[in-house]
């Protein structure tokens, strides 16, 4: 039985992916963390990271950015092979992250869904062949979601710019003299209800129109690809490991 500690445990991601590990029988959740800890669940809750006194084979979080710090000390603190589903970090704590997986192994992947890994590697063949098309990318999720763009849109832009390095980000264009450049990507967000989580892809040609899109249809498809994703790292040695690596 692999024992897992989630990040985020009271969270709509946390509280997802504690009934996908309950669910699992090669599963053990030991405890939670989340920043408010209360009595409704069956298990430990801490409010921080470094205060868990139990041992895991794996912590999955899908928390916030700003826990990142006990996070990182309490895994490479232990050896504690760590998941990273959280977005909205800035460059530095992505710096820290590549830091702290010469220690541990890490995991970290914007979207944990099959599907989205499959659009970024489609959006690489698609902007290579329509490198003159004008490419947009538009997200769109529930209300209740802190960051913006959304990860997986940055994941998305980031594929376009491996092939073409000279572009730059318009997020959210807006202006009386906001004309489009030729080397921009616009990446726009849309907050509304309870939309899991959409991300387009367009290339926009003269007279023709070409879209990439996926459409999450539960939260269930993140926690499983997180629980697949743990149960990849406890194998692996020190690193930075992505969903590139475990598909192949
Ligand atoms: N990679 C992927 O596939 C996916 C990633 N995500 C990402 O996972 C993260 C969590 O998403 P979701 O569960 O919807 O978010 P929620 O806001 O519902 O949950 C956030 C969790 O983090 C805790 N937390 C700790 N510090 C803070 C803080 N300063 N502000 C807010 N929350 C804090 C919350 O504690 P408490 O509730 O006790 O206050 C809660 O447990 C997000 O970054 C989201 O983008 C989401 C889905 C898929
Ligand atoms: O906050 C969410 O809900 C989601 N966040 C991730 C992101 O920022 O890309 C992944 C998914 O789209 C759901």
């Amino acid at each position: 039985m692999l024992k897992v500690i989630i990040n985020g445990c009271l969270g709509k991601m946390g509280k997802v992916l504690t009934k996908c590990v309950q669910d699992d029988d090669e599963l053990e959740l030991i405890c939670g963390v989340s920043q408010h800890p209360n009595d409704s669940a069956l298990f430990k809750v801490y409010p921080k990271m470094n205060d868990v006194v139990e041992k895991a084979d794996v912590i999955i979080d899908f928390s916030h950015h700003s826990t990142l710090d006990d996070v990182l000390s309490f895994a490479t603190k232990t050896k504690t092979p760590l998941v990273i589903a959280t977005t909205g970090y800035n460059e530095d704590e992505l710096d820290k992250i590549k830091e702290a997986s010469k220690i541990i192994p890490i995991f970290h992947s914007s979207n944990m869904s099959l599907g989205v890994n499959v659009l970024l590697r489609l959006v690489k063949e698609a902007t290579k062949m329509l490198a003159d098309f004008d490419i947009e990318v538009i997200e769109k999720h529930h209300n209740k979601k802190v960051d913006a763009p959304s990860g997986t849109a940055v994941m998305i832009a980031n594929a376009v710019k491996e092939v073409l390095p000279q572009v730059e980000y318009n997020y959210g264009r807006y202006g009386r003299e906001a004309k489009r450049t030729k080397n921009e990507v616009g990446i726009h967000a849309i907050r509304g209800g309870t939309i899991v989580g959409e991300h387009d892809v367009i290339y926009a040609g003269h007279d023709e129109v070409v879209e990439l899109k996926h459409i999450a249809q539960s939260k269930d498809i993140f926690a499983k690809g997180s629980i697949s994703a743990a149960k990849y790292l406890v194998n692996q040695g020190a690193g930075y490991y992505n969903m590139d690596n475990m598909l192949g």
